[in-house]
């Protein structure tokens, strides 16, 4: 716990009824960033934030929130507000009637309502939209309401439960890139969740990579996309060639038939190991300089680079991203750093993993 965290998970686990949703879950969230809870749909995501906002309470553990446990302690006052997938707004009501709704209940004069809520809406670009109706709002303004009706509180934290879901995908991109802008202003934590990797990589400054119920990897986007701990992540987390790999000792792993130089340490020799290459880390080179030896088994054009399928002779499947255009059924050279590649130990724990990495930095200094 440092003085910049505000919200702290310690073992928390939510069950509904017998089944275990979130499973011994510890985090810490820091002041003023931006999180992405990322993951397939049904992991938990959404119940992390119901957690947080006080909507359920956790089945064990604790949560604290400003280092108070806040288990007990109603959604109404804890300094938490949420935006919602479908926006919740209150179509009977106008644009300003439906920013001022919490003020309203907290029974603040009108005139500092008036101020506030005018201050809000400048925040989200829609100065001067005060008497439109939300029916005569598009997807993006009504999002846009729905977080001036989240900032308007002043909260510490702001939950954002794929509040960008519903936009079509040029609508989605703006609306990223505002949302990331208007948290860097505000300097308040948003929690952002998202089933959307590249949405992640793009926003966040922190990621937590979440898998049936729990925390698979947590780091910032290139942490996450350079060293993904496991299958699921590298999986799960851009696009990836995962192969079964040995450690043959320090800096030398076997794989698809052949040793590699590498630059992991502190495994076992012989140890079994899964290797992660990125499709765009693939080069394809002449057959002297190559490292390896696949045939092209089918490509696709996709604007700004071919993507490649290959196998190599033991039958392993090779995805290339490469701005060279290869044949249908050619044998091509592919060429690779050892930098680039990636090994995986089977079933490491995250703390095992960060320590393994610490020690090669201490290695190489
Ligand atoms: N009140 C509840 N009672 C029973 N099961 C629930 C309840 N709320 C959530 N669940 C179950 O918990 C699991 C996790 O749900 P959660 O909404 O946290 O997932 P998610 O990661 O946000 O998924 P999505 O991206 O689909 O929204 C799901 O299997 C869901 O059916």
């Amino acid at each position: 716990m440092t003085e910049t965290t505000i919200i702290r998970f310690e073992n928390v686990s939510k069950q509904f009824d017998d089944t275990t949703i979130l499973d011994n879950v510890s985090f810490e969230i820091e002041r003023g960033k931006f999180y992405t809870l990322l993951g397939p749909s049904g992991c938990g995501k959404t119940t992390i934030l119901r957690l947080i906002a006080g909507f359920i309470e956790p089945t064990k553990g604790t949560i604290y929130i400003n280092d108070k446990k806040v288990n007990k302690v109603p959604a109404n006052e804890r300094q938490v507000n949420t935006v919602f997938q479908d926006y919740a707004l209150f179509p009977h009501l106008n644009v300003y009637e439906n920013v001022a709704f919490g003020l309203r209940i907290k029974k603040m004069k009108k005139n500092v309502i008036d101020e506030k809520v005018k201050e809000a809406l400048k925040f989200v670009n829609l100065e001067g939209y005060e008497n439109r109706e939300i029916t005569e709002m598009s997807g993006g303004q009504r999002q846009r309401v729905a977080i001036a009706r989240a900032i308007v509180n002043e909260p510490e934290v702001i939950l954002l439960d794929e509040p960008l879901s519903a936009l079509d995908l040029k609508l989605r991109t703006e609306m990223q890139y505002e949302l990331r802008e208007l948290q860097r202003r505000l300097g308040i934590t948003f929690i952002f969740v998202t089933h959307d990797q590249e949405e992640a990589l793009a926003m966040s400054d922190e990621i937590f990579v979440i898998n049936k119920g729990k925390i698979q990897q947590s780091g910032t986007p290139t942490d996450i996309y350079d060293e993904p701990i496991n299958r699921f992540v590298a999986d799960f987390i851009g696009e990836s060639n995962i192969i079964k790999g040995k450690m043959m000792k320090d800096f030398l792993v076997e794989f698809a038939g052949k040793q590699f130089e590498c630059v992991d340490q502190g495994l076992n020799e012989n140890e079994a190991v899964e290797i992660v290459i990125r499709p765009e880390d693939l080069e394809i080179s002449v057959k002297e300089k190559a490292n390896l030896h696949v045939r092209v088994d089918s490509q696709l054009f996709r604007g700004v680079h071919y993507e490649i399928c290959c196998f190599d002779e033991l039958g392993n499947e090779w995805l290339v991203h490469s701005t060279k255009k290869a044949e249908i059924g050619q044998e091509i050279g592919l060429r690779f750093d050892p930098e680039a590649i990636h090994v995986m130990r089977l079933g490491e724990t995250e703390e095992e993993f960060d320590k393994r990495l610490e020690s090669y930095d201490e290695v190489s200094q």
